[in-house]
């Protein structure tokens, strides 16, 4: 998987366009969150797929080259059965949270920092928490570049070979009122060597009702507004990537 996409961003850029997002699309070869052509840009290419359900594939996207660049559900399975566990954990039923992922939405973005001779002057990715429930992120290369904010100030994530770095999306905070938070997290680039990461989002199924559980709050007041997941989303991509910024919208207070 490491080899199939670092040779996907080194194929030309005429190759890499026949998989070029679409006006106002997300998915597809680009950059991330376009809103407007002065908007100065993150320093970073991406290849955005929604992966699950299955029927959710929209083929034209996915790359013919590498001819061997392929999807495993495994992924899925191991962000459904670490939401389980945590949902248990906090003393919830199946039906709470576990049940809504079976069928639920999975999103993958290949993100490629290039270098940059003057990387302190650009930003890899702006700081953001993501909108989902939970996040798998594989450090591609030796590459350092994942920092997430603690106290106030932006600790480096180092990739460790073979293992995932797991983020807390901010539907689980909403769902759990608060419980865990949603963190965090910003991309840096490299002077001179490439880097890459894999990111896959772990979205409940459409039809779930995104605000805090019954079962989490119990004589507490719900810290965050209720919507569908749908509306959840637009207000996401509607709002400036900046910080945790699209949770404070959701605060009730
Ligand atoms: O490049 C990384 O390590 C972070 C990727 C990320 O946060 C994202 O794609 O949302
Ligand atoms: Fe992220």
């Amino acid at each position: 998987m490491k080899a199939n996409i670092q040779q996907f961003f080194q194929l030309p850029a005429e190759t890499k366009k026949r998989f070029a997002q679409e006006q106002g699309q997300l998915e597809g070869y680009g950059q991330l969150f376009v809103v407007s052509e002065d908007q100065k840009l993150d320093w970073a290419d991406m290849l955005f797929l929604y992966t699950q359900p299955p029927e959710m594939r929209n083929a034209k996207f996915w790359p013919d080259q590498p001819a061997t660049f392929r999807y495993s559900g495994a992924v899925k399975d191991l962000s459904d059965s670490l939401l389980a566990t945590m949902a248990k954990n906090l003393g919830l039923k199946r039906e709470a949270i576990a049940d809504k992922c079976i069928h639920g939405m999975q999103k993958v973005r290949i993100n490629y920092y290039p270098p940059c001779a003057q990387a302190e002057k650009v930003v890899g990715l702006s700081p953001h928490s993501d909108a989902n429930l939970l996040t798998l992120v594989l450090q591609v290369n030796h590459v350092q570049g994942l920092q997430i904010k603690r106290n106030g100030s932006w600790l480096p994530v180092k990739p460790v070979s073979g293992a995932f770095v797991v983020n807390i999306g901010d539907m689980f905070e909403v769902l759990t009122n608060g419980r865990y938070r949603s963190i965090e997290h910003r991309a840096v680039v490299d002077p001179k060597e490439e880097r890459l990461s894999i990111a896959a989002f772990q979205f409940p199924d459409i039809h779930t009702m995104i605000g805090p559980l019954k079962e989490m709050t119990g004589h507490e007041d719900d810290a965050y507004k209720t919507s569908d997941l749908e509306s959840f989303m637009k207000i996401f991509f509607a709002t400036k990537l900046e910080g945790k910024n699209f949770l404070e919208q959701m605060k009730l207070n």
